[in-house]
């Protein structure tokens, strides 16, 4: 009778004949040894080579290459098995394991089972086979499917309890014929098709999920076949378990629909219909929010979590992982070749050499918010194919684009805060224009925290994000790099209020006035993002629109004071048909309201033509006058400055080149304006 055990221990016994241990894996066997001997035959290292209690080395019944031969040469049989040098056997590990030579049995463990469970147990019993409790205990190390009885039994101490099978040898499975994986899949699989005739441990090509033991498992699933059900909750030893779907394998037998009692254990819970909550006003207390939608579990798609968290990025398609960059076909991120789309038709000559190879083609939906062409019904959207800028979202990718670039043309960059409107697009015409056939064109969209002040628009900022995209497609834009906050601020945004070590550009004193005696801060705001954006794109050239006339002289100075060489070109303000200067705020206004707007650009206008005609006092008071006729305009400021924006003098001879600005609320909206004069006057 073995002793009890108080502790286990593992060790490697090496193998017997006293082949390396380590050049076939058959050769290295981890088996329970029973309690730490505490004599000196005691061994750290793990290696057994003697008779400790429980293992028996090289003495069974196979013999090994220390056995005297046969006559006539043979060898026992099985001492083929461990000699050093074989080359290991074709059939693969299922073989191999034939090899353990060192067996021990697990003590018994506590008395017959009781109670219910053992009822039960007694009740499921085939008729024949002895109950669970008169069996001999399979061990762990006892792996493979036969029949454990005849391996040696405690209570019998004829039989050779601790050495390896003495029952004859049986016929080897028959092998699959091609190639070794075409066997039984483990695991949740034996649940699916049982009862399916299959070809012996050889399933269909669409069960092959997971690589499994050989055919001693599937002789045994064959075996279970015929067993009666064990309900799922009786946990026992050696019956088939679903294949756990928390962490790995991650990878999903495919076709396997969940059935009502048949779906993996860690779903159970879940079975009762989910009741989906009224909106959050209607929720009554304790209500759970309606539950997000997830997909469904697919072979090609990453599995659901069941905490419903998303799932780790690297078993998402590649083409989630970049959320809304849109890739270029071919260079940097191949569209995973299942989603490839068929190539659109040749675009022909577009905007030159870098354009065509940055730009992809889809049909255009019309811009949001467009009326309808002239002549068009209105129910049938025109077709128009629109050749789309590639969008980027991250720094990163920014700078692999422009590193893949075609070299040769001027790389130009416009600007914006998105919402995009014709006067935009006069700026992205320009830019086209200068960037010419070899040139690339980069729209940066992105609505600057840093340039708002609290109490200001920043959250109703108007973003078209689409509209935009197509705007600058239409304008044969290359690139729409519209980065989030996190990507332009990683630490923060800088507020001067918050304690930052960010670095971030301040103005001159010109900055406090105008605009920034209105929004202070502001302009800090400002050349801190466009210096940003300019270390990011690293234009040639920078267009800025004259309508934020400040601004634009702001910027000059920083680049022209910081040497960053870039050449800043200022473009016309784009105005509508009655004068007003288009500005995305504009859709902030009512009707009422955008009629009002118009005093603006009339009041500019009005000083233009004064000043010109008589000089800059003239101007002024023609301005004013116009004003006093404005209903419903708030003023903020009206002045006529140099185009440096310092003063003029009074006496400003007739030539002298001027710039009348102005700002005023319209109901809540903020609008500003600006127009060139030229002052006349007596000479
Ligand atoms: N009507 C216009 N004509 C020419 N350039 C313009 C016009 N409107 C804006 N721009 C220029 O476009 C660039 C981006 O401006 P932004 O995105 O702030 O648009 P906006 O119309 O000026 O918006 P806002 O209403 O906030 O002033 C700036 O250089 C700006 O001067
Ligand atoms: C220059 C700018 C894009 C910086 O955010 C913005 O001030 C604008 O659109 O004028
Ligand atoms: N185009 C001006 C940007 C702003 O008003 O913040």
């Amino acid at each position: 009778m073995l002793p009890p055990v108080a502790s286990e221990r593992r060790a490697r016994v090496t193998c017997p004949t006293g082949g390396d241990p380590f050049r076939h894996s058959a050769h290295r066997r981890t088996v329970d040894i029973g309690p730490e001997p505490s004599g000196p035959e005691s061994t750290t290292s793990g290696t057994h080579t003697g008779s400790p209690r429980g293992v028996v080395g090289g003495t069974g019944t196979r013999g090994s290459a220390h056995d005297p031969p046969l006559p006539g040469g043979r060898r026992r049989r099985g001492s083929r098995r461990c000699r050093p040098g074989r080359r290991p056997s074709p059939c693969g590990p299922h073989r191999r394991r034939r090899c353990r030579r060192v067996r021990r049995l697990a003590p018994p463990r506590g008395g017959p089972v009781a109670g219910r469970a053992a009822a039960q147990a007694e009740r499921r019993r085939p008729r024949g086979r002895p109950a669970a409790a008169h069996r001999p205990r399979r061990h762990a190390a006892q792996r493979g499917p036969g029949p454990r009885r005849e391996r040696g039994d405690p209570r019998r101490p004829g039989r050779r309890a601790h050495v390896g099978p003495s029952r004859p040898r049986r016929a080897r499975p028959r092998r699959c014929r091609g190639c070794a994986d075409h066997r039984a899949a483990p695991g949740h699989d034996l649940h699916r098709h049982r009862g399916r005739p299959g070809a012996a441990g050889c399933p269909p090509e669409r069960l092959r999920v997971r690589s499994h033991r050989g055919h001693r498992r599937a002789r045994a699933r064959r075996a279970a076949r015929h067993r009666p059900r064990r309900p799922r909750h009786v946990g026992a030893r050696g019956d088939a378990h679903a294949l756990s779907r928390r962490s790995r394998p991650r990878r999903q037998p495919p076709g396997h629909p969940r059935q009502r009692g048949h779906g993996p254990a860690f779903r159970r819970w879940r079975r009762r219909p989910r009741r989906h909550a009224a909106p959050p006003a209607r929720r009554r207390p304790r209500q759970r929010a309606r539950p997000r939608r997830c997909g469904v579990d697919r072979a090609d798609r990453p599995w659901r979590r069941p905490d419903r968290r998303r799932p780790p990025a690297r078993h998402l398609p590649q083409r989630t992982r970049h959320r809304g960059v849109v890739r270029r076909d071919g260079v940097g991120h191949p569209r995973p070749r299942r989603h490839r789309r068929p190539a659109p038709p040749d675009p022909g000559p577009q905007h030159g050499r870098g354009a065509r190879c940055l730009r992809r083609q889809r049909p255009a939906r019309p811009l949001r918010g467009a009326l309808p062409a002239h002549g068009h019904s209105g129910s049938r959207p025109a077709v128009s194919t629109t050749t789309l800028p590639a969008v980027v979202r991250s720094r990163s990718d920014l700078a692999s684009l422009l590193t893949e670039r075609a070299a040769g043309g001027p790389l130009v960059l416009v600007p914006t805060m998105g919402a995009l409107h014709e006067g935009h697009a006069s700026l992205m015409r320009l830019a086209r224009e200068r960037a010419g056939a070899d040139g690339t064109v980069v729209v940066s969209i992105f609505v600057n925290p840093l340039q708002f002040g609290a109490g200001e628009d920043l959250d109703r900022y108007p973003r078209t994000f689409e509209a935009d995209l197509e705007l600058s497609g239409a304008e044969g834009v290359d690139v729409v790099f519209a980065p989030v906050v996190e990507e332009m601020y990683p630490d923060g945004i800088p507020h001067p209020d918050t304690a930052s070590n960010a670095v971030t550009v301040q103005p001159g004193p010109i900055a406090d006035l105008l605009e920034g005696a209105s929004r202070p801060g502001h302009f800090r705001g400002v050349l801190t993002v466009v210096a940003k954006l300019f270390g990011l794109v690293r234009p040639d050239v920078a267009i800025f629109g004259e309508k934020d006339f400040q601004q634009l002289s702001l910027i000059r100075r920083m680049v022209g004071d910081l040497c960053l060489g870039i050449e800043v070109v200022g473009a016309e303000t784009s105005r509508e048909p009655d004068g007003l200067a288009r500005s995305s705020r504009n859709r902030y206004l009512g009707d009422e309201e955008r009629r009002r707007a118009v005093a603006l650009s009339r009041v500019l206008y009005a000083a233009r033509a004064a000043g010109a005609a008589e000089g800059l006092a003239q101007a002024l008071a023609a301005g004013r006058a116009e004003l006093r006729e404005a209903e419903g305009v708030d003023l903020d400021y009206f002045t006529i400055l140099s185009p440096g924006l310092t003063e003029l003098p009074e006496d400003a001879a007739p030539g002298t080149e001027a710039r009348a600005l102005i700002a005023a609320r319209v109901g809540t909206t903020r609008l500003i304006d600006n127009l060139a004069i030229t002052l006349g006057g007596a000479s």
